[in-house]
Parts: C-alpha cells; sequence; structure tokens
C-alpha cells in the first residue's frame, strides 16, 4: 500500500515542464530555484549527481516553499532515504529495480521511475505504479516509440526525459500519454555557472508559454 503524502500524478501534472537540474555550487540552489518559479515553473528536479545536491535539496525546500522540489537520478534505496530526509517531495530515477520500488513504497513520497521498455512498465505497474518516466526519450526512439508502447497501456502516463529540447517538446505534450516532460535545456550548466539568474526565468517562462501556444 502507498502512503505517499502526495501523488506522482499531483507532481507531474503540476506543469508542462520539469527542468532536470545539475547544481554545482549550493549557493546556487535557492535563486535558481526562486528564478524558475518566477518564470511559472515549480517542479524541480535536482539530480543526486553532484556532492552538494542534497543540501541544495534542503536549502530549496527550506528557502522557496512555491517550488515542489524533488531529487533525479536516484538509483538505490540509501539515496531515495537521504533524499527524502533532506526534504525532497517527490523522486525520479532514470531506470525501475524491485528494491527501489520496494523502498519507495515503504516511503512517504512518490517515486517516478524511468522505463524505456514495456516489460519495465509492466513491472511499475504491478507495483501499482501508473506514473513513469520515460528515458532517455529521444534515443530510445522518441514520440513514435513512446506512443507504441503506451498504445496497450491507456491508464499510464509519462513524463518524457532525454533529449528534449525547445524544437521537440511540444510534440511530446501533444500525447495524451504524456503529462508533462524534463529536460535540462531549463537550467544550462554555463548560465548557472555565471550565476545569471534572469536568463533562467526567461527560459522557464518560454517553455511554459510554449507549451500553451
Ligand atoms: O539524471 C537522471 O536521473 C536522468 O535520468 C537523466 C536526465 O533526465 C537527462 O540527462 C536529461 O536529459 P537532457 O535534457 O537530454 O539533458
Amino acid at each position: 500500500m502507498k502512503n505517499w503524502n502526495t501523488s506522482a500524478e499531483q507532481i507531474l501534472t503540476t506543469g508542462p515542464v520539469v527542468p532536470v537540474i545539475v547544481v554545482n555550487k549550493l549557493e546556487h540552489a535557492v535563486p535558481m530555484a526562486e528564478a524558475l518559479v518566477a518564470g511559472g515553473v515549480k517542479v524541480l528536479e535536482v539530480t543526486l549527481r553532484t556532492s552538494c545536491a542534497l543540501e541544495a535539496i534542503k536549502a530549496i525546500a527550506r528557502a522557496v516553499p512555491q517550488a515542489i522540489v524533488g531529487a533525479g537520478t536516484v538509483i538505490n534505496r540509501q539515496q531515495l532515504g537521504e533524499a527524502t530526509d533532506a526534504g525532497a517531495q517527490f523522486i525520479i530515477s532514470p531506470g525501475i529495480s524491485e528494491s527501489l520500488v520496494q523502498a519507495a513504497l515503504a516511503g512517504s513520497v512518490p517515486l517516478i521511475p524511468g522505463i524505456s521498455t514495456v516489460s519495465e512498465l509492466m513491472l511499475g505497474m504491478e507495483h501499482g505504479l501508473r506514473e513513469f518516466k520515460f528515458f532517455p526519450a529521444e534515443a530510445n526512439g522518441g514520440v513514435k516509440a513512446l506512443q507504441a508502447i503506451a498504445g496497450p497501456f491507456p491508464q499510464v502516463r509519462f513524463c518524457p526525459t532525454g533529449g528534449i529540447t525547445p524544437q521537440n517538446y511540444r510534440d511530446y505534450l501533444a500525447l495524451k500519454s504524456v503529462h508533462c516532460i524534463g529536460g535540462s535545456w531549463l537550467v544550462p550548466a554555463d548560465t548557472l555557472e555565471s550565476g545569471d539568474f534572469l536568463s533562467i526565468t526567461r527560459l522557464a517562462r518560454e517553455a511554459v508559454g510554449g507549451a500553451r501556444g
């Protein structure tokens, strides 16, 4: 039984785009989150790829209550526990494993695992999950592949991620099976590194605006 304090659906239907973020310097975390929120993007995936990622999640959770901050690149039980303790409101994984799903089901925040095959999707569905990341979206066949995979499972919804760009994201959002998309282009490494938070707000605003149009 899931005992999550929110649902994966709630997270993925908050907005059309989820930035996939790599924070290298802790001091960037809060102004970056504020910049994204100012641009209309509330759901933030901070990847556990850097040494300050957990601290970044903690800082955003504390200082930017309008944001819904989650942890990405979570690949095992230990990281799931650490991210939840840091205040992550959801967990995203590039893939799916039995032990990660078990850990998530025993925890308090939603897991959105990555799948790239029908069999992985079925593994998640066996545990009652209905929301998944489709990763790596473009390399795995893009919109066509996702449509084919989703075909037999009308109740399942996705957040495609990996190779999504300002040029192709609307193609994914047009699918009924897609709640939102994930992308790193919303927080470019050099933009964050130079502290150009106005550009981050602009990218967020453009992405949200473009999704509606
Ligand atoms: O870190 C994770 O948990 C991942 O699953 C990988 C990310 O989702 C992609 O690296 C984002 O892809 P791009 O937008 O093409 O840069």
